[in-house]
C-alpha cells in the first residue's frame, strides 16, 4: 500500500490534485461565503451526473474478470449500493433548495466529463483503468468535502449534510478500499495499462476542475 501506484501518482500530480479538491467553490463552503445559487447550480448538475455514474459502475462491475476476490467485487457492489441512497438523498434536496430535475440541461464540462465515462466504458478498457478512474472520481469528492468538516471550518449548517455525504469516515475508508482494489490490479498490469490508468486519473482531476469552474460561473 505505502508504495502503490496510485500513491505515486498524487505525489507527482499534487497541482492538479489540489485544484481539484481545494477548489474556490469547496473554499467558499468552508469559509462560509458560497453564493447559494452556485450551490444550486451544482447540486442539480451533479444529479444528472452521478446518474451517469450510476451506469459507470454498473460497467466497473460487469468488467472485473470472473476470477477475482469476491471481496474486490463486493467493495465495488458496496459502492453501487450506496449511489441508490444518494439519488434519493439529490432528490430530497432538489425540494429543499425548489431545483427541479426535470427540466435540467446537462452543461458543457457536465456533458464531456459523462462522455468521458462512457468512453471509459467501451468494452476495449481494460479494468484495472476503470478501477482507478472509479476511485480518482470518489476520492475526489471525499477529499474535497472532508475539508468543509474541519472543526475550524465555517460551512453554513445547511450544506453541512451534502460535505457530510462525502467526507465522512465511512466514505472515507470505502475510498481507500477502492484505492486498494485499484493498486493490487494496477500491480499486475502491463505498463501500458498503467500509463492508461494514469492518464485516466489526470483526465478525472482536470473533469473534475471544470465541474466545480461550471458550478461558479
Ligand atoms: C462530479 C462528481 N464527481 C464525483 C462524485 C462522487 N461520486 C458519486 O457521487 C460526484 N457526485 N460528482
Amino acid at each position: 500500500m505505502e508504495d502503490g501506484m496510485t500513491k505515486r501518482w498524487l505525489g507527482a500530480h499534487k497541482e492538479l490534485l489540489h485544484a481539484a479538491t481545494r477548489h474556490s467553490f469547496i473554499l467558499s463552503i468552508r469559509d462560509g461565503s458560497i453564493d447559494l445559487g452556485c450551490f444550486k447550480r451544482w447540486l442539480g448538475q451533479d444529479y444528472l451526473f452521478v446518474r451517469a455514474f450510476v451506469r459507470f459502475a454498473a460497467n466497473v462491475l460487469v468488467k472485473l474478470p470472473k476470477d477475482v476476490a469476491e471481496t474486490d467485487i463486493d467493495v465495488v457492489l458496496g459502492g453501487i449500493c450506496a449511489l441508490e441512497k444518494e439519488i434519493s438523498w439529490f432528490r430530497s434536496e432538489s425540494s429543499k433548495w425548489g431545483v427541479h430535475f426535470d427540466t435540467l440541461i446537462p452543461q458543457k464540462a457536465n456533458e464531456d466529463y459523462c462522455r468521458f465515462l462512457e468512453e471509459l466504458s467501451a468494452s476495449s478498457t481494460h479494468y484495472a483503468v476503470v478501477l482507478a478512474a472509479f476511485w480518482a472520481i470518489e476520492m475526489v469528492y471525499n477529499d474535497a468535502f472532508a475539508t468543509c468538516l474541519e472543526t475550524d471550518a465555517k460551512t453554513p449548517s445547511e450544506l453541512y449534510d451534502a460535505c457530510e455525504r462525502w467526507g465522512n469516515a465511512g466514505f472515507k475508508a470505502y475510498c481507500t478500499a477502492l484505492q486498494q482494489l485499484a493498486d493490487k490490479h494496477l500491480q499486475m498490469s502491463s505498463i501500458d495499462i498503467q500509463g492508461q490508468a494514469e492518464q485516466a486519473f489526470l483526465k478525472i482531476l482536470s473533469s473534475e476542475v471544470e465541474f466545480w469552474n461550471m458550478s461558479c460561473q
